[in-house]
C-alpha cells in the first residue's frame, strides 16, 4: 500500500447471503469488533443484498457507526418499465455511497458485456454514487499470460465516455475468476502486477494525477491470513471480499490489517 492519499478500503460483497434481519446482527457484530481510529484508518463498507439495505440504513445511521454501505448492483436507467430492476436514484435515496459494476458474476450469469457495464459505471456517477468497478481474467487468459491486456481492455470499456474527474470516484476492483471463492488467492506479486498496471493505464488515458488518485482493490479469497501481505503492495488500496466477509470476527480482523503489515 502506497503512502499516498489513497484511504484504503475493505468492501465486502455478501452476494446473495443473509436477510435483513442477518444483516442487522452482522453490521451491529463488525461495528462493535472495530474502534473509532481503526475504522477512520480504514475504510470499511458492506454491500448487501437489495432487501437488506434499508435496514442496513437504518441501522448505521441511527447508532451513528463509521461503517459505509452500498449495493451489489444497478440498472442503467432511471426508472420505467424494468421489471425486477433497481435504479441509481433508489439506491442513492437510501443513502448509498457504493454500487458494484461488472463483477464477474453478473458478466457471466447475466450475460453483461462491456457496454452494459459502461452504462451502468456513467448511471452510477450520474447519480452521486461510486461504482466499484470489477475486472479480471479467467484461467484460460491468465494461463495464456493475457491477463494485463484483457483487465486493460475491460477497464477502457468500462470508463469510455468519462472525464479525469468522474474516473477519480471509480474504485477499481481486479478480481482474476479463477481466485474468486475458490481459496486460491492470487500471490501479492499477482494483485500487484495486474493493480499497478491498472493505475497506468488511467494515468495513460486520464492524467498521472488521476492514476494516483484512484483506488484499485484487489479481490479473490481475501481472508485474514493473507490480507497483510497484498497489502503492503504499493498498488493494492483495499480489498473486495466475498466469502470472509460474511463473517463478523473475520471480516473486522481484515480491517485491522494496519496491525499486521509494517511500514
Ligand atoms: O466480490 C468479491 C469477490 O468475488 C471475491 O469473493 P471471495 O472473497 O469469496 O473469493
Amino acid at each position: 500500500m502506497a503512502d499516498t492519499v489513497r484511504r484504503p478500503l475493505m468492501a465486502g460483497n455478501w452476494k446473495m447471503n443473509l436477510n435483513h434481519l442477518e444483516a442487522i446482527a452482522l453490521v451491529q457484530k463488525l461495528a462493535f469488533s472495530l474502534n473509532e481510529k481503526q475504522l477512520t484508518e480504514v475504510e470499511t463498507v458492506v454491500l448487501p443484498p437489495f432487501t437488506d439495505l434499508r435496514s442496513v440504513q437504518t441501522l448505521i445511521d441511527g447508532d451513528k457507526l463509521l461503517i459505509g454501505y452500498g449495493a451489489q448492483d444497478l440498472s442503467p436507467y432511471a426508472s420505467g418499465a424494468y421489471t425486477g430492476e433497481i435504479s441509481g436514484p433508489m439506491l442513492a435515496r437510501l443513502g448509498c455511497q457504493y454500487v458494484v459494476v461488472g463483477h464477474s458474476e453478473r458478466r457471466a450469469y447475466h450475460h453483461e458485456d462491456d457496454a452494459t457495464v459502461n452504462a451502468k459505471v456513467a448511471a452510477a456517477l450520474a447519480h452521486g454514487l461510486a461504482p466499484i468497478l470489477c475486472v479480471g481474467e479467467g484461467l484460460e487468459v491468465r494461463e495464456a499470460a493475457g491477463h494485463v491486456a484483457h483487465c486493460s481492455d475491460q477497464l477502457d470499456a468500462a470508463l469510455k465516455g468519462l472525464t479525469a474527474e468522474q474516473v477519480e470516484k471509480v474504485v477499481i476492483a481486479y478480481e482474476p475468476v479463477w481466485a474468486i471463492g475458490t481459496g486460491k488467492t492470487a500471490t501479492p506479486e499477482d494483485a500487484q502486477e495486474v493493480c499497478g498496471a491498472v493505475r497506468e493505464r488511467v494515468a495513460e488515458r486520464f492524467g498521472k494525477e488521476t492514476g494516483e488518485r484512484t483506488r484499485v482493490l484487489y479481490g479473490g479469497s481475501v481472508k485474514s491470513s493473507n490480507i497483510a501481505g497484498i497489502m503492503a503492495k504499493p498498488d493494492v488500496d483495499g480489498a473486495l471480499i466475498g466469502g470472509a466477509s460474511l463473517d463478523a470476527d473475520e471480516f473486522a480482523k481484515i480491517v485491522r490489517f494496519p496491525e499486521h503489515v509494517s511500514r
